[in-house]
């Protein structure tokens, strides 16, 4: 964003006409969700307080009853900040007076997202008294590089930002400060690439089957078994991809699991690989295939991630197929397609691109790095799902619950991802639109969740979207 105001500001356009623009959205957000009560407007010495003046000016010309108070005496303003407080006619109070003022809301116009250190003093105390409180920009204290909190920060029900998102009003722990987060434009010419995950983004491309459409117009999942012991993931996920859509989809199981694969699959198909060329061959027959969940690590399993990214499918690769490569990760880098996608948890993502979450300001950053060196969507798992692909779009999704952190989970949202990536949607939508769907269908399960009730949950979910009753 920092880029694109220079480019305006060297345009020609004047940075406290910017200003105005944002104090000016301020005061319409504030006025349009919290319409009544005397408003309490807390300034800092920069931009963030002068946005501040900007929107207690325009506040008090919608007659609202708002008291402005500064950190800094108002001589000791400058720049921008100096223009936009001589806005206001009336009295800047000091900042410790606002302890004990009466008002109803609180416009915290303190520091943005750039803070460097944490709140002290009075700053500190007043970040502590709870209440209804907006923020500008971010809520002041968190740190919005890092996205987590510097020290004591304010709490807000909504927070204004502008042009853009920013990782803080996403990721956690900081969003959790921001309450409702509404981007006002202000004539910032920004193409967004974080966004937050929801259907506005993605609903009108759910896949859905025309009245003559027959199944193998709707793609064939493949889904790669582990051994004997281990095949329950590989069916939770092949499973998943059945009710997300695709019109085929095929277990690939090891000859000593066929007969416990057999006993429980229905609708999914079974195949046997007992060689790598059967593999091979399976594999090339699907459109896309799941490899990872429950595989093994093991040179097989090896073996089969190469096999399938030198085939013309598309892979979602997950857990063992990621863990096989730990000691070699540059080796999956370079086989990765910009079509694949892969679904790392922390440790998986560490295994594979080693301290890149370290060296990264925030989780967004790492996951787009990531991306940009695997040439592939990353998935990377958590309360905060971050989805990148190569070209530095970003999605996180924050719609889930605590619920979802059970055994089989990842290896349903897998089976989502490769169920939407069979009927023809890139690997960026269907990991958007997997990490929502199985979001909501925790949400929908709550407290006593098991991952075989995920799948059951899309019907009713995907008619939703899809405007059907059901
Ligand atoms: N960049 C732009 O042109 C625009 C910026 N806007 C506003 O400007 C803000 C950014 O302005 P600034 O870069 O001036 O940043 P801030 O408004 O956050 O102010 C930073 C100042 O606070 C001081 N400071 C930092 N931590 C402190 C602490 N813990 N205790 C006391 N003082 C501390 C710093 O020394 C610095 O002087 C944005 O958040 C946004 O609200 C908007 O007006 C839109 C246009
Ligand atoms: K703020």
């Amino acid at each position: 964003m920092r880029d694109a105001e220079q480019a305006l500001f060297s345009g020609g356009l004047d940075s406290f006409e910017l200003m105005q623009r944002a104090g000016n959205a301020v005061a319409e957000f504030l006025h349009a969700n919290w319409p009544e009560g005397r408003i309490q407007v807390l300034c800092g010495p920069g931009g963030n307080g002068g946005d501040g003046f900007v929107a207690a000016s325009q506040l008090a010309k919608l007659w609202r009853d708002v008291d402005v108070f500064c950190l800094v005496p108002r001589e000791d303003l400058k720049g921008d900040a100096a223009k936009a407080a001589a806005l206001w006619e009336k009295d800047i109070r000091p900042l410790e007076d606002a302890l004990e003022a009466p008002h109803d809301i609180v416009l915290d116009a303190l520091f943005g997202g750039g803070l460097s250190r944490a709140l002290e003093g009075t700053v500190a105390a007043l970040s502590q008294r709870g209440g209804r409180v907006v923020s500008i920009d971010v809520p002041s204290g968190i740190d919005g590089f890092t996205a987590e909190p510097l020290g004591p920060c304010f709490r807000a029900e909504g927070t204004i930002t502008f042009a853009a998102l920013r990782p803080a009003h996403v990721l956690l722990p900081a969003a959790a400060y921001c309450g409702g987060v509404f981007v006002a434009d202000i004539g910032v010419p920004v193409k967004s690439r974080l966004l937050e995950n929801s259907p506005l983004l993605w609903g009108k491309r759910l896949p859905q089957p025309g009245q003559s459409t027959h199944k193998h117009q709707r793609g064939h999942l493949a889904v790669v078994s582990g051994p004997a012991h281990a095949t329950g993931a590989a069916r939770l996920a092949a499973r998943a991809g059945l009710r997300a859509g695709a019109g085929l989809v095929t277990v690939l199981s090891p000859p000593d699991a066929i007969q416990v694969n057999a006993s429980h699959l229905t609708a999914v198909m079974l195949k046997e690989f007992s060689k790598r060329e059967d593999v091979c061959d399976a594999l090339e027959t699907a459109t896309v295939a799941i490899l990872g969940p429950a595989a093994g690590v093991s040179s097989t399993t090896r073996e089969n991630v190469e096999c399938l990214l030198g085939s013309e499918t598309k892979a979602v690769l997950d857990a063992d197929a990621l863990t096989v490569f730990g000691d070699d990760s540059e080796a999956l880098h370079k086989l990765l397609r910009p079509s694949d996608l892969i679904t790392p948890h922390i440790g998986e993502f560490t295994r594979i691109f080693g301290d890149l979450l370290e060296t990264s300001s925030n989780k967004v950053d790492a996951t787009r790095k990531a991306a940009e060196i695997a040439g592939c969507v990353v998935l990377l798992k958590g309360a905060d799902t971050v989805i990148a692909s190569p070209d530095g779009t970003a999605i996180v999704n924050t719609h889930a619950t605590r619920w979802l952190a059970t055994a089989g989970s990842g290896d349903v949202l897998a089976g989502i991802a490769g169920g939407m990536i069979a009927q023809g949607v890139d690997a960026f939508t269907a990991a958007a639109m997997a990490s929502w769907l199985h979001g909501e269908s925790g949400r929908r399960v709550g407290a006593g969740l098991i991952s075989e009730d995920l799948e059951k949950q899309l019907p009713e979910i995907l008619s939703a979207l899809h405007g059907e009753k059901r």
